[in-house]
């Protein structure tokens, strides 16, 4: 096991009440968070939401991605259903990191897209895994889920680590002028459905 499970603690939301739990990487310096929803029910699929950290997305509301209305609507979802846990995955910038994310929006606002710009910048497309990911459902016993998700990618990951998902459920948000190439790039070079 890579992961420790810190501590755990109620967590009011404007949607309702979750348990946030705290996970720390033992061989590095990383930290993630599952915000866990209702009694959570294991004999049935859990409605799940990995999303990566997305600062300017999340916590400023930035319009050149989709990232702060997904993490709401999956909010919604999750309480909707009654139980379901969100996996706050702190890989910022496909896991770039911060400072790098805002070098490939420079690199984005002169022309490159979203791909080209990573590359330039010496890295692949998308540089994350979800190792973390999979040890945390495999903490909180769970194996079978539905994925709230545009994105295959994600789906091939988790089931090569263990994780079944039997159901992918998007996360469609609308666009507007600012995030609109954006999403085009991800769908034409990344693969996402939307
Ligand atoms: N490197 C880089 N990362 C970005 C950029 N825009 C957003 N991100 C990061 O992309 C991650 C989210 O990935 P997305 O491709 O938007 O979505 P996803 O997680 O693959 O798929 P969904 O499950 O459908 O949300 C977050 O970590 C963001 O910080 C960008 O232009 N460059
Ligand atoms: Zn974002």
């Amino acid at each position: 096991m890579n992961l420790k499970k810190i501590d755990q603690a109620v967590l009011p939301t404007k949607w309702g009440n979750f348990n946030i739990i705290g996970f720390q990487e033992k061989n590095k310096n990383k930290n993630h968070v599952a915000l866990v929803y209702g009694n959570i029910d294991n004999n049935q699929p859990i409605l799940v939401r990995i999303h990566s950290e997305c600062l300017t997305g999340d916590a400023f509301f930035s319009l050149r991605c989709d990232c702060g209305l997904q993490l709401q609507q999956s909010f919604k979802k999750i309480t909707e259903e009654g139980q379901g846990i969100l996996i706050y995955h702190r890989q910022e910038g496909r896991n770039i990191g911060l400072l790098n994310k805002i070098r490939a929006y420079a690199l984005q606002d002169k022309g490159l897209d979203t791909v080209e710009a990573n590359h330039v910048l010496g890295f692949s497309a998308d540089e994350r895994n979800f190792f973390s990911c999979a040890e945390i459902l495999k903490i909180l016993n769970v194996k079978t889920i539905k994925l709230l998700t545009n994105n295959p990618f994600k789906i091939k990951n988790l089931s090569k680590l263990g994780i079944k998902v039997v159901e992918r459920i998007s996360l469609i948000v609308t666009r507007n002028e600012k995030n609109d190439n954006y999403l085009k790039t991800k769908a034409m070079k990344m693969g996402h459905l939307f």
